[in-house]
């Protein structure tokens, strides 16, 4: 009998990342796999399978995302992996309104479309894997799961910017993201006992390719750093961050730069690559700045920004009770971890050097005003979980109005032999 299960789809500027979920008396990890370094040299796919954890690698040949989305689905349907999925969980970085996760309509898709240059870089990609995903599933509910929901508590004074008012109207505010990942960093506080994650004042990095800070109090959102679109915030792998709105106009009429082109350049071309003129990953530059000294001022300044958000977010938060660090850099990197938190200790940040060495769960003193944490990001398990929870729903709903019809026995029929 095929194994029931869930896919969880995360399509971000240049990877897709999926998992499988399988169902049974509690949901199980099963194959999981990365396709990476979309429209760059050497697009390929990684993956392993949750128990024989060793990957495989096999070369992608797709010149863009298009192609490279059209490359996962013939290698999921060669591998037979979709006969048994009931649901597909999407993450979706924006929507302008929706506070929960949605099955996708049609009319939801096309106002995706319509919004899609609040995060021009993710969400076109997105929605063209949701639409391949519904072609090649096509009695399968299709579950969309926003970044942007989390930071619906965020308060006006955080979310308005601060330009006419008559833009706000046509949807400019600071809307945030990431929230999927710190959904689960919230999950995580909770499950470890940390009290701040109910009540108090936690500070949540997520440094990855992408950076963002979000600051909650009592388990609320209350200001993050991503803004109107991805791009805002703090110095990322190739985005800028926040940006002086000089430097366009100055550059537009300097250089006739045009905006698609200052849209390359803040989004592709800025930040750690953009800085130490080399590479946006952070490794690499660690690797080479004892010799290269853009490679050493590009680190200086991405913790340098770091730092600065930790004390404006400390003063919005009105102190501090819990730090906790994670995505690729966060996670695994003692030496950045180190550099932002240096001279924070009037904050009552401070980290055990051993501790902070390891990687462990908490890399602050074991008495300390404030816990330091490093907590491994798991975006693809909260979307898993909102499938379930979304899909059970339209099963009950089913179940009133007609008792005969499951969603979740609607199994990939278009696929199956
Ligand atoms: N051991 C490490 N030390 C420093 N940086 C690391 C380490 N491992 C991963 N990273 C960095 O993490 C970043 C990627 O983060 P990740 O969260 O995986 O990215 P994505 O946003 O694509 O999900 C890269 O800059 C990478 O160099
Ligand atoms: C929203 C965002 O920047 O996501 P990522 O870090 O995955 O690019
Ligand atoms: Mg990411």
């Amino acid at each position: 009998m095929t194994q029931e299960s869930i896919l969880t789809v995360n399509a971000g500027s240049s990877s897709i990342k999926f998992e499988l979920f399988e169902l049974g008396e509690t949901m199980h990890r099963g194959l999981s796999g990365k396709l990476d370094r979309i429209e760059q040299e050497g697009t390929r796919l990684t993956f392993s399978d949750y128990e024989h954890a060793e990957s495989q690698t096999v070369d992608c040949q797709a010149s863009d995302h298009f192609s490279a989305v059209d490359f996962l689905i013939d290698w999921f349907e060669s591998k037979e992996i979709l006969a048994g999925v009931t649901a597909v969980g999407h993450r979706i970085v924006h929507a302008t309104q929706l506070a929960q996760p949605e099955i996708v309509t049609p009319a939801l898709l096309d106002e995706l479309y319509r919004d899609s240059q609040f995060a021009p870089q993710h969400l076109i990609n997105e929605l063209v894997i949701v639409e391949a995903c519904q072609r090649s599933m096509p009695n399968v509910p299709q579950v969309l799961c926003f970044d942007s929901s989390f930071h619906h508590t965020m308060p006006r004074v955080a979310s308005t910017l601060p330009i006419p008012r008559r833009y706000e109207a046509k949807g400019l505010k600071r809307y945030g993201y990431h929230g999927l990942s710190y959904t689960y960093l919230m999950q995580e506080l909770q499950r470890l006992g940390d009290p701040a994650a109910s009540e108090g004042r936690v500070i949540l990095a997520h440094l990855g390719n992408g950076a963002s800070m979000a600051a909650v109090r009592d388990g609320k959102c209350i200001d993050t750093s991503m803004g109107f679109t991805p791009a805002a915030g703090l110095p990322m792998g190739s985005r800028s961050g926040d940006l002086d709105p000089g430097v366009f106009s100055y550059l537009s009429r300097r250089e006739g730069l045009k905006s698609d082109e200052f849209f390359d350049m803040a989004n592709h071309e800025s930040g750690l690559l953009g800085m130490s003129e080399t590479s946006s990953d952070m490794r690499d530059l660690l690797a080479i700045e004892s010799n290269d000294v853009r490679a050493a001022e590009a680190i200086d300044v991405f913790c340098y920004q770091a730092k600065k958000m930790i004390g404006a977010y400390a003063a919005a938060l009105g102190g501090l009770d819990t730090l906790v660090f994670s995505g690729g850099i966060g996670e695994h990197s003692p030496e950045v971890r180190a550099r932002i938190c240096a001279s924070l200790e009037f904050l009552g940040i401070e980290l055990n050097d051993k501790r902070n060495a390891d990687n462990d769960p908490v890399v602050s003193p074991m008495v300390s005003r404030v816990n330091v944490r490093v907590i491994p990001t798991d975006e693809e398990l909260v979307i898993a979980q909102s499938v379930s929870e979304t899909v059970a729903k339209l099963d009950r709903s089913f179940d009133q109005h007609s008792p005969n019809v499951s969603a979740t026995s609607a199994t990939n029929q278009g696929t199956q032999s």
